[in-house]
Formats: structure tokens, C-alpha cells, sequence
């Protein structure tokens, strides 16, 4: 698939903003959106599917799903309500901190987990206007520092959270290779005996995007696919969330009640072959409503090498990926931002 992408800059270092101050965009978070003209916005020309997963046809939805979009979002999913209230007033009460507050838990200029901008910054020349909160095992370290006196109910939220997720994860992966013919129990060694992805890892990306003086012309995330097997992402009640359709431009994936979108990741890309593309998406901002996003992203355990699955590699479809860990993926992507696909092509020996 050959992919445009919005220009890139070299990685540079900035300071975190205090937003509230703000009144006015300053230039600096001011984006050309006219170079999306590149990609003519079809509002609501078509949207995102919704799938039930109880629906005794939730295995070919998905897949068609998948195959067509690369995102979806998914009903009754078995995850209590009141688990997305805890988390998200977890995130708010984390958000909300004074600067200097949250600053105490920032992401280490080599870490991985803690406080920070979109790790993605450092590829744009502008900024964006939201602030992120990445856990990567336990958050009890940074939590003590931003909560010395109640990190421990915090911890639990996103412990509870990460269980809740992972399960549905596992579900999810089940019915995606379901619908290419792949059976975890048989067909994939890592996914363990019981076929629960018992070994997979994650990551949880708390986004807070907050309310905007120019929202036209700022952007809260920008387009990116994400690194994952998939992403499973809890949106509240403000819209924000975009992704691009080959073709047709940004659609909106409004905020949908009890709804989870679930994005497909660009592991899963390689594991399919290509079946299931990776989306590209990115988040937008409001002019009077904050937003929060809570993103986890599910892959494989360190050790496993993904690579494309042999159902899916015959004489007349040869593997387009070589094997790579998550942990390669990422230092990949690292580098080379949106090409980090590109640059795990296998390499195609013409007869
Ligand atoms: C496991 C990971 C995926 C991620 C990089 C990370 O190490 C932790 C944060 C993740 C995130 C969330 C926002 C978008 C994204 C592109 C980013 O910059 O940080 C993803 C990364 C990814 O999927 O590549
Ligand atoms: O906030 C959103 O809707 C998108 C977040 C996202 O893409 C991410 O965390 O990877
Ligand atoms: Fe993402």
C-alpha cells in the first residue's frame, strides 16, 4: 500500500506547555491543514462499523471489518461501565495536576512510561496541543510522586483496567485470526495452551487534550498507525478521533455509549500479511470541551518474533514482512516514524 504521509521534521526538544494559560494559539501549535487537501475531508460520508460482539456473526463482521478499515468498534464487550468511570477520573485527577506536580512524574528522555508530550512530537515541526501519560508495568512509582497519599486506589484503577483489557484483547485476537482461517489454540504457539494470550504484553496511553481557542488550526495527535497487534480505545463523551480511508479522506469515529474503537496496529499488519492493514489515524481538538483518551496497546510477549503467518504465505503470496520482535518494531519506529513499515519489507527476490 503506498501511504502519503504529512510532512516530517527532524526530532528536536521542547517544553512542556501550561494550556490553560494559553488564550491564544501561538504559532507554534498553529498546523497547515491545508495540506489535507491532499486527503478531501468526506465528513460523514461513511462510517466506522460497529460490531456486536455477541452477535453469532461477530467473526466475519470483524473480519470485513479488518480487511476494509482497519478500525471497528465493538458493543457489549463484557467490560464493566464503571471500570471506564474509575479510569477516566483517574486520568482527570491526573490531568489536572499543576504543572509542576505532574512534571515530577515525567517520561525520562530514554523511558518509556511517565508524563510527557506525544512521543511522535519530535517528528513535527509544530506542536500538539494534548499531553500524555504512558504506563508500561507497574504506575506505582510515578503515582506515588503525583499522589503521595492516595496512589494506591489510582494503581488499582489501571490494574483492574489492564485485566479487564487484556481479556477482551485476547477475545478480539481470537475472532481477527478466526476470520483468516488462523486458530490460536493450533496455530499460534504464543498465544498458550488455553488460546488466552496469557504472555502478551501492553502498554496504557492516558491522552488529555484539552479545550482549544482555535481548534481549525491546532492538531491533538498526529496521523500515526499505531505499533501494536491492535489498540483498544476508550473515548469520552467529546469527538476528536479521525481515521484516514484510502480514497475518501478523515472520517470521524464519533463517541459511540459503551463503545470501545479498535484500531488495528501495525504487528498485525505483518502477522496478516497485509490482510489487515494498519490504520492511520489522529486526533483532533474542541473548542469549549476537553477530551480524554484512553489507549491500550496490545502486543506480543518480548520474546515472540512476529511474522507473517504461514496460512497466509503460499507461492503466489510470498511473506511482505520479515520476523521482528515488538521491541525491534519499536526502535524501528523510533527512527523512522510512518516508514517504520517500509523498513521491515522483506526483501523481494524477482525470478
Ligand atoms: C508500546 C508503545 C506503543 C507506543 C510507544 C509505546 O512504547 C508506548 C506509547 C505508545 C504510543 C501512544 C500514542 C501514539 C504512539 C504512536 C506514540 O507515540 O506513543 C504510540 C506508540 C506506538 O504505537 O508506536
Ligand atoms: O485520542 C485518540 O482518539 C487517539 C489516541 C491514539 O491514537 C493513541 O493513543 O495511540
Ligand atoms: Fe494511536
Amino acid at each position: 500500500m503506498n501511504r502519503k504521509f504529512p510532512s516530517q521534521t527532524m526530532p528536536s526538544i521542547r517544553p512542556h506547555p501550561d494550556f490553560t494559560s494559553l488564550r491564544e494559539l501561538p504559532d507554534s501549535y498553529v498546523w497547515n491543514h491545508q495540506a489535507d487537501s491532499d486527503y478531501p475531508s468526506s465528513a460523514d460520508a461513511e462510517s466506522v462499523p460497529i460490531i456486536d460482539l455477541t452477535d453469532p456473526n461477530a467473526v466475519q463482521a470483524i473480519g470485513h471489518a479488518c480487511k476494509t478499515w482497519g478500525v471497528f468498534q465493538v458493543i457489549n464487550h463484557g467490560v464493566p461501565t464503571h471500570l471506564f468511570h474509575m479510569v477516566e477520573s483517574t486520568s482527570r485527577d491526573l490531568f489536572s495536576l499543576p504543572v509542576n506536580q505532574k512534571l515530577k512524574a515525567a517520561r525520562s528522555p530514554d523511558g518509556v512510561s511517565g508524563y510527557g508530550f506525544a512521543r511522535i512530537s519530535s517528528f513535527f515541526s509544530k506542536l500538539m496541543w494534548s499531553e500524555g501519560f504512558t504506563i508500561v508495568g507497574s504506575p506505582q512509582e510515578h503515582f506515588r510522586q503525583l499522589w503521595p497519599h492516595n496512589y494506591i486506589s489510582h494503581c488499582d484503577v489501571i490494574k483492574e483496567y489492564k485485566r479487564e483489557m487484556k481479556k477482551l484483547a485476547g477475545r478480539l485476537m481470537c475472532l481477527m485470526l478466526g476470520s483468516l482461517g488462523i486458530t490460536a489454540e493450533q496455530d499460534i504457539k504464543w498465544a498458550g495452551p488455553k488460546a488466552d494470550f496469557k504472555e502478551a504484553s501492553a502498554a496504557v496511553q492516558l491522552n488529555y487534550y484539552p479545550a482549544c481557542p482555535d481548534p481549525e488550526r491546532a492538531m491533538g495527535l498526529a496521523a500515526h498507525t499505531d505499533s501494536t497487534l491492535l489498540t483498544v480505545l476508550y473515548q469520552n463523551k467529546t469527538s476528536g478521533l479521525q481515521v484516514l480511508r484510502e480514497g475518501v479522506g478523515w472520517i470521524r469515529v464519533p463517541p459511540v455509549a459503551e463503545a470501545l474503537v479498535i484500531n488495528i496496529g501495525d504487528l498485525m499488519h505483518i502477522l496478516s500479511n497485509g490482510c489487515f492493514p494498519s490504520v492511520l489515524h489522529r486526533a483532533m481538538v474542541n473548542r469549549t470541551c476537553h477530551r480524554l483518551s484512553i489507549a491500550y496497546l496490545y502486543g506480543p510477549a518480548s520474546s515472540v518474533k512476529i511474522s507473517p503467518h504461514p496460512k497466509l504465505v503460499g507461492p503466489s503470496q510470498p511473506p511482505l514482512y520479515r520476523p521482528v520482535t515488538w521491541k525491534e518494531y519499536l526502535d524501528t519506529k523510533a527512527k523512522h516514524f510512518n516508514k517504520a513499515l517500509s523498513w521491515v519489507r522483506a526483501e523481494l527476490v524477482s525470478l
